[in-house]
């Protein structure tokens, strides 16, 4: 694919497909202003990339024909959407089925599983020939562990899907036309990541009492003795752990020490045992790895946190000992979690051995980060999405202007817009996260950054008060989007600049949509101007797409 430069990154070529998209776009708006947020999201998906589809016959009406649960069809995968499942059509009929893992231009025989209202999901049973731009999965288990869906599929390909389904969304939730002569300019071609593995700086694995083999494993599987296991869930399954020794998201160094873990955890004369989900017995819960920078010498750091049920440090000696050796590992921590659920984060905490965070730096500062902190996941990349949210936020740079972070996590974004404003203001639910962005903001020498702990979602007529009117708002909420009291309030509002970070793109749409045209039923009116959307993928081979985008108000 060919790619072009713009401000210093590198962008693929600006959308080839964009014309095929329209008359698969056309039928599936339909179904897609019908339905739910959640189920739109299933189903603005991508449309059909320039290649010969033999199932597909558009013309048809969709909702005349419905296939029965177990029945099974001979499909093509058009493309890919929501969750990075498969779009295919029933030949003869358009009748839309969603297929977990079916990738574009794929034919195979799936079986109807669950029924929805417009459309039916299929599971794949066998495949007659393989999709487009298919390439080798360099993970042994990229299909199984419900990680990297898209391993199989080459990258540009991934990317393309991820641009269409955004896309997709933009028009068909967010009710924005790509025939307005405008559009072309406000979709922006989407940045790939230039690092396609080891991007990961944590990886959380399971323990677990019973081994999951997938079906085609099964006979290499000879180690019947020790069904406990260490490793990522089976996709669907809380109780079932995909066991593992190496995964290619995260650094050759925190690979090592998983391995070494792997070699000693099960030895019966250690007295280690997995928590049971079912009886909640048992003693390991989760292994973290974390991995960071020393920001002196540029060299790795790695931090390894045992999340466990107790706090029995006895028992952790041996694994403490073996990962000390490590000399990228600087930090061991415990996080105790007493509790029946599955979360990692702990009641209480405990150093094992060196320091209690870890430092990540990114937008030339420093983030000191500890087990249980929200950090940006990819580091590389968010180097990119931190540099292409200053550019949008077009902050004049002579301190004159108030900025507010609306869901900011540590404050990495307010802290790294800090210098070229008047003022930061920065609001965020997680209590300890608020603490980091404070410590954050203290180690970085930056004094004109205010942070509030505070749910945005019970945000009172008073909220205005506790800042100045800001001259940029950015708002970077998590996948259910904002809520409409947050969204009357920025209409109310009326900063001259809004930046949305999203990471569903979905409920972003749904969002700009209310922002830019209002909501009618509720007397809501539209003020803002949709004047850029920036896709970023931060996670190559996953069906995750992260976008920024900017508003003007009219
Ligand atoms: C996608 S993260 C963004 C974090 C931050 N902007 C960054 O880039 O590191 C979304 C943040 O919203 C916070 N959050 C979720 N629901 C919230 C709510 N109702 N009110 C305030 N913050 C919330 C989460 O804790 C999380 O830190």
């Amino acid at each position: 694919m060919a790619a072009a430069t713009a401000g210093g990154v590198r962008l693929l070529h600006p959308r080839p497909w964009a014309r095929n998209l329209r008359r698969t776009a056309r039928q599936l708006s339909t179904l897609a202003a019908s339905l739910p947020i959640e189920n739109a999201e299933e189903l603005t998906t991508t449309a059909a990339a320039p290649k010969p589809l033999t199932s597909t016959n558009t013309d048809k009406n969709p909702t005349a024909y419905y296939p029965k649960r177990g029945q099974t069809l001979e499909l093509v995968c058009e493309s890919l959407a929501f969750k990075g499942k498969g779009l295919c059509k029933v030949a003869d009929t358009g009748f839309i089925v969603m297929c977990d893992r079916a990738l574009p231009g794929e034919k195979f025989i799936g079986r109807v599983t669950r029924k929805k209202d417009n459309y039916a999901e299929v599971k794949k049973l066998k495949t007659i020939s393989p999709h487009w731009d298919n390439v080798e999965a360099p993970c042994e288990f990229a299909s199984h562990c419900g990680g990297c869906k898209t391993q199989n599929l080459l990258y540009e390909a991934q990317v393309r899907a991820k641009e269409q389904q955004l896309h997709e969304l933009i028009v068909h939730v967010g009710k924005f036309s790509d025939k307005d002569p405008e559009f072309d300019g406000i979709m922006k071609p989407i940045v790939p990541c230039d690092i396609q593995f080891h991007y990961r700086n944590k990886m959380e694995f399971s323990f677990g009492t019973r081994k999951w083999v997938p079906e085609e494993f099964l006979h290499q599987e000879c180690d019947e003795t020790n069904e406990y296991a260490l490793g990522l869930h089976a996709p669907g399954f809380f109780d079932k752990v995909l066991n593992i020794n190496k995964c290619l998201l995260q650094s050759d160094s925190a690979n090592k020490v998983l391995a070494a873990i792997q070699d000693i955890w099960r030895d019966p004369e250690l007295g280690l045992s997995p928590y049971d989900v079912h009886s909640h017995h048992g003693f390991l819960k989760h292994l973290m790895l974390r991995s960071g920078r020393n920001v002196e010498t540029g060299q790795p750091e790695l931090m390894v946190n045992f999340v466990t049920s107790s706090y029995k440090p006895e028992l952790l000696k041996p694994l403490v000992e073996k990962v000390a050796t490590f000399p990228d590992v600087v930090s061991i921590m415990n996080n105790v979690n007493t509790s029946v659920g599955n979360t990692s984060v702990g009641e209480e905490e405990y150093t094992l051995f060196g320091k209690s965070t870890i430092v990540e730096s990114l937008r030339e500062l420093k983030f000191q980060i500890s087990a249980n902190s929200f950090f940006q996941t990819n580091t590389h990349q968010a180097e990119i999405l931190y540099k292409l949210i200053e550019d949008c936020s077009c902050l004049k740079g002579d301190g004159s202007e108030i900025v507010l972070d609306l869901f900011c996590g540590t404050g990495t974004i307010g802290l790294t817009l800090a210098k070229r404003a008047k003022h930061v203001y920065g609001f965020e639910i997680v209590d300890q996260a608020i603490s980091d962005a404070r410590r954050n903001a203290n180690l970085n020498g930056i004094s004109n950054a205010t942070f509030v702990q505070g749910d945005l979602n019970k945000i009172g007529d008073n909220f205005g008060e506790y800042f100045p009117k800001p001259d940029l708002v950015i708002t970077d909420p998590n996948r259910p989007g904002m809520h409409l009291k947050l969204i009357k309030f920025l209409l109310n509002l009326k900063a001259p600049r809004i930046v949305y970070v999203s990471c569903n793109p979905a409920t972003c749409a749904r969002d700009l949509d209310y922002l830019c045209h209002g909501v009618a039923e509720k007397n809501i009116k539209g003020c803002y101007k949709l004047k850029s959307i920036q896709p970023v993928d931060m996670f190559p081979h996953t069906p995750h797409i992260e976008c920024v985008c900017l508003l003007e108000l009219r």
